[in-house]
């Protein structure tokens, strides 16, 4: 799915800005709202969660339905004989979609673009745009909601007919099964955009060979692939692709809709050294000219991943990931698309000497990937399946949409060279045995072929693991590459790291026998930044950083162990309760981004890890 972009041939208009709002039913909201002017509106700002934009009204509570509302004026001149499209580049978590009062559509997922044609549906002059959004989560939603039970770490006192009483009389809520608030709203940018009425429809670029072991200024042969898709009445035969390079000077050409292109001197995208091309295509007009013809402009990168002799090679040569997981989370915007902040994410991430981080747990703004292209930092791409267990790997609606929302991500996210792999899902359940672990494998390896399939690059695939029986575990060590989470140290033999760092090799020689590489995506420690101690107790500064230093130091024992991406980048916030204060705080980072002890220890012993061959 292309991204919206305003060049010769077309027209993008941001809808961004201060909507009107009403919260509504947690089953519905009134029919009349969606074509006339909401009553009694608050403001509300887009891109932006709604939870934290007004203290008059508990946002942070609701449970069901709001209502957007805006109108946009259009110069008829514009649009006149073009293709228009409304996209969202996402809603969360479900969205019904109204037009000057006519329902376009819905939408389920709240982490990937969707678009309507609204072609001859939107009309000169004022429109009125109603946008309603449900932010409920249940055991059929991506991310998982418990339903009837307490949320993830939810403390409870089952049984006692008191407590029971008041689970009774609670009012219906969110119980979400994952460790992150649920920001709900329209967290993401919402454009109009036209096209031609023959228009370019989607370009894939992949990497079919290269030089391997180029460095960064150094070139050689390479080989690409394009496939370019067409929408409307247009002709193949009328696509044009001229490849640019990083400064816009054209260095090959080709004609027709999909074909391999020779580059006899290219620059390779590496980590740390991102080098971006441009992929001019054009679709020549009906009349053979480019007068009412269409054009986009992909950037991509030259760069090859594969997994071999446990090792992941990006180039041809072993890659060790430093970095993170992170969240889309911050003060007042909640999880909404706030560039500035991820220019600043960015700029730590330099500053840590780090080199990737997993967009957990759930499928980032685009805008991010865009920034981790041109500034050399790879990702592992993950979708909204969290909180998973057994009874969903039975339930066969929630398979048919996390099909779809694999196949979404990856057909938004397939040409970003910053991409290194795709991640199913995080922390799915799946160590119980028997049964029971059989029908996680029975989900999850469709999946796993899935991703496969449909990613042009054919990028390896694995699935995030959490701390569980890795010997009734059937699923993990399929994957291509073995992620685990794991917290020795702190959710179990807790501040003892000696036990913790015999824990973990006890482990690590299991998963010797396996034959696949294995990375962390996550290992960490709670630390409320300012408390300390000689001798570093949990939740002090010293004691994470002795929790890295102690973990670290075995993991570096072990050849085919590939990567340390810890947990978590920043503090972020969570749901209330006994087990977190005003959220999470494993960050090394503080929420409003300041230095824990730990990054100070980490910044220095990432600088003296190469991006390859560390463990060659
Ligand atoms: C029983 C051990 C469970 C460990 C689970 C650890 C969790 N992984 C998923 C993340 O979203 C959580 O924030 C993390 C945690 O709680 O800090």
């Amino acid at each position: 799915m292309l991204y919206p972009q305003t060049n010769d041939a077309r027209l993008v208009f941001s809808l961004d800005g201060v909507w009107d709002f009403r919260t509504a039913g947690e089953t519905d909201y009134p029919s009349e709202w969606t074509g006339a002017a909401l009553p009694e509106p608050i403001p509300m700002a887009v891109p932006g969660s709604y939870n934290d934009q007004n203290d008059i009204t508990d946002l942070y509570g609701v449970y069901g339905w709001v209502v957007y509302q805006r109108t946009f004026d259009l110069p008829g001149r514009v649009i006149a004989g073009q293709r228009v499209v409304l996209r969202f580049d996402a809603a969360t978590h479900a969205a019904d979609v109204y037009l000057n009062g006519e329902k376009l559509g819905s939408h389920k997922g709240g982490f990937l673009p969707f678009e309507f044609d609204v072609t001859g549906k939107v009309k000169p002059g004022e429109n009125l745009l109603t946008v309603a959004i449900d932010n409920r989560i249940n055991q059929s939603t991506l991310p998982i909601g418990n339903e009837g039970n307490v949320a993830f770490f939810g403390s409870d006192n089952a049984g006692i007919p008191s407590v029971e009483a008041g689970k009774r009389y609670a009012k219906p809520q969110n119980r979400p099964n994952f460790d992150f608030f649920n920001f709900a709203g329209l967290n993401r940018h919402v454009e109009l955009y036209t096209t031609p009425l023959a228009y370019i429809a989607d370009v894939a670029v992949t990497t079919k060979s290269v030089t391997e072991g180029l460095g960064e200024g150094e070139t050689g042969p390479a080989t690409i692939g394009y496939d370019v898709t067409l929408g409307g009445d247009a002709d193949p035969a009328a696509v044009k692709v001229e490849i640019q390079d990083a400064f816009g000077n054209p260095v090959a050409q080709a004609t027709g809709a999909k074909g391999e292109i020779d580059l006899p001197a290219a620059h390779l995208w590496n980590p740390g050294a991102a080098y971006l091309y441009t992929a001019h295509v054009t679709l020549a007009g009906a009349d053979g000219s480019a007068a009412d013809g269409d054009q986009y402009d992909q950037t991509f990168g030259i760069r090859t991943v594969e997994v071999k002799d446990r090792k992941f090679l990006i180039n041809g040569k072993p890659f060790y990931f430093k970095g993170f997981g992170k969240h889309e989370d911050s003060y007042f915007h909640g999880r909404g698309t706030d560039q500035l902040l991820n220019v600043k994410d960015v700029s730590l991430i330099h500053w840590l000497n780090a080199n990737s981080f997993r967009t957990s747990h759930y499928p980032y703004a685009e805008n991010m990937y865009d920034l981790c292209d041109r500034e050399g930092i790879v990702i592992i791409d993950e979708t909204p399946a969290v909180g998973m267990s057994w009874p969903q790997y039975t339930n066969k609606p929630l398979f048919e949409h996390h099909q779809q929302v694999i196949r979404d991500m990856i057909a938004r996210d397939k040409n970003h060279p910053s991409v290194v792999m795709w991640s199913l899902a995080n922390e799915p359940w799946y160590d119980q045995g028997g049964e029971k672990s059989e029908s996680a494998l029975k989900y999850f390896t469709p999946l796993y072929e899935l991703a496969h399939e449909v990613d042009p690059q054919n990028r390896p695939v694995t699935i995030v693991c959490c701390q569980n029986d890795y010997t009734k575990d059937l699923v993990t060590r399929t994957m291509d590459v073995v992620c685990i989470n794991r917290y020795y140290g702190w959710y179990n033999l807790s501040g003892d790291l000696d036990a913790a760092c015999y824990a973990l090799n006890v482990e690590l020689d299991w998963w010797e026998k396996i034959g696949k590489p294995v990375m962390f995506t996550e290992y960490g420690a709670d630390t409320m930044e300012g408390v300390h101690g000689t001798h570093g107790k949990m939740w002090s500064e010293e004691y994470q950083r002795d929790y890295y230093a102690r973990i670290n130091a075995e993991i570096d024992k072990r050849p085919w162990f590939i990567g340390e991406q810890l947990w978590n980048f920043a503090d972020f916030v969570t749901i209330q309760g006994t087990m977190r204060v005003e959220g999470n705080r494993k960050g090394i980072l503080t929420r409003d981004r300041q230095p824990k002890l730990a990054a100070h220890f980490l910044r220095d012993r990432w600088s003296a890890i190469p991006n390859f061959g560390y463990k060659a």
